[in-house]
């Protein structure tokens, strides 16, 4: 057997979600089946400070030779780094790839992938132009739950897909937890708001359901029509949203597909005081429909039901070396025991491979299908007449944030 592949990352930005991500990154992939790659941690950049990069990388136990940047640009400079991973808020994504890209960095870039689909297209025309690797670090489509589900869309048994309802939330009190309004979740600043931070999710079901399920060359974009309230202290983000979507198909594959998809940042999907919570995701065809639970951004339990009277109910933990006893979901299932990392590691698991493959985009969720979901989040921002400021939304490059 010839020994793995070791994919050599730099992490930009050292916040909530770069900690996650890279202690995923480095939990031993042999432990979920992999072993044609490896990763590991030769950088990591802080705009903050030096020392804000040196206790990031001892934080999440990167080896003691990874080097500590102040600068993202040192960090994009550096010759050992293969794959970026950027883990700055919404607004900064667009600059900080761009960057990248044009310094022939190949990237992974948190969702949502940009402000604004036009921002999203260039990256994706920088990234051609310059024969890099560029996806979206949309997570969920990556686990092994999610390969099950286009599964289940694949053999039929849900019949003819009519209808997808998702909801993704989490149940804050704004005004509370995020009083002073500079929170990343409701700063227009930084392009928050419900609609790119979780709505992402609550679009990202109908499309692997309504979308990828049809042929490349025929399938068209849904039509949109959205329903927005604002952050009540500044409406200058949204606070719920609401999109209904049609995806044109054809009468031989039965005529227009629904969905429905909600978010909201006051709101909750399940909430924990009831004995059944609701699923975040419907799947729904012409023989039953497919279930996801707790919530649409880490579903870790799937409910199969169709009308001739199949249930089909499985948990879908989180593997890896197993310590502790971790976080159960609402149905007892563990999700993530202490030290197997939160299911990270599949969306950089897919970076790798395509990088020893050569390929220049994510499998499951393609650039065309970004930009794409970034069209109808504009579209619903154009219809909630939610537009963020000029210096977030603009193409123009570089610019100082
Ligand atoms: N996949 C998932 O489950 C999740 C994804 N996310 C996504 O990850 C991204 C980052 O979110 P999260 O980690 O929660 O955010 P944080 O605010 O915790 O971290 C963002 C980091 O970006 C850097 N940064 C650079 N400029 C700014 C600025 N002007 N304001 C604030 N931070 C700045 C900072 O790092 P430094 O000082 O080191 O430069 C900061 O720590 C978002 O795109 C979000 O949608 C978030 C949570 C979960
Ligand atoms: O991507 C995300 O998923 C989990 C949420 O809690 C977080 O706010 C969001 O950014």
């Amino acid at each position: 057997m010839s020994s793995p592949k070791v994919i050599r990352w730099g992490i930009l930005a050292t916040g909530v979600i770069a900690v996650t991500f890279t202690k995923d990154l480095l939990v031993d992939p042999t432990t979920r089946g992999v072993t044609s790659i490896k990763h590991t941690v030769v950088a990591a950049a802080s705009s903050s400070s030096v020392s804000r990069a040196e206790s990031f990388l001892r934080r999440v136990g990167a080896p003691a030779s990874a080097r500590a940047y102040d600068s993202y640009q040192d960090l994009i400079a550096d010759p050992d780094v293969d794959i970026i991973y950027i883990a700055t808020p919404h607004s900064h994504h667009y600059q900080n790839a761009m960057h990248c890209l044009e310094a022939g960095k190949n990237v992974l870039c948190e969702k949502p992938f940009t402000v604004n689909a036009e921002q999203a297209r260039l990256l994706v025309n920088m990234a051609k132009e310059k024969g890099c690797f560029l996806m979206e670090a949309l997570w969920t489509r990556y686990f092994p739950l999610a390969a099950y589900v286009r599964e289940i869309l694949s053999s039929g048994r849900l019949g003819t897909l009519v209808r997808v309802m998702t909801d993704c939330n989490i149940a804050t009190n704004p005004e509370k937890s995020f009083k002073d309004g500079k929170h990343r979740m409701v700063n227009s600043e930084l392009a928050g708001g419900a609609l790119l931070d979780l709505g992402v999710y609550s679009l990202t079901w109908p499309f692997l359901a309504l979308y990828d399920t049809q042929p490349r060359e025929t399938r068209k974009p849904p039509k949109v029509l959205a329903a927005m309230t604002k952050y009540p202290p500044t409406f200058c983000a949204d606070e719920t949203t609401t999109m209904v979507l049609t995806f044109p198909r054809n009468e031989s594959a039965g005529g227009d597909a629904h969905a429905i998809a909600t978010t909201s940042i006051r709101l909750e999907t399940s909430p924990a005081s009831d004995p059944n919570p609701p699923a975040s995701v419907r799947i729904q065809g012409t023989l039953g429909e497919i279930q996801l639970f707790p919530c649409a951004h880490n579903p870790t339990h799937s409910k199969l039901v169709l009308w001739d009277g199949t249930v089909e109910e499985k948990p879908w933990p989180q593997p890896g070396p197993g310590k502790g006893s971790g976080w159960f979901n609402g149905f007892g299932d563990s999700i993530n025991a202490e030290g197997e990392g939160q299911g990270m590691f599949w969306e950089a698991d897919e970076a790798g491979f395509a990088l020893c493959e050569g390929r220049k985009e994510g499998k499951y969720l393609g650039l065309e299908e970004t930009v794409l979901i970034m069209e109808v989040m504009d579209e619903t921002r154009r219809q909630g007449e939610l537009r963020y400021p000029e210096k977030i939304e603009t193409t123009k490059f570089p610019v100082q944030l």
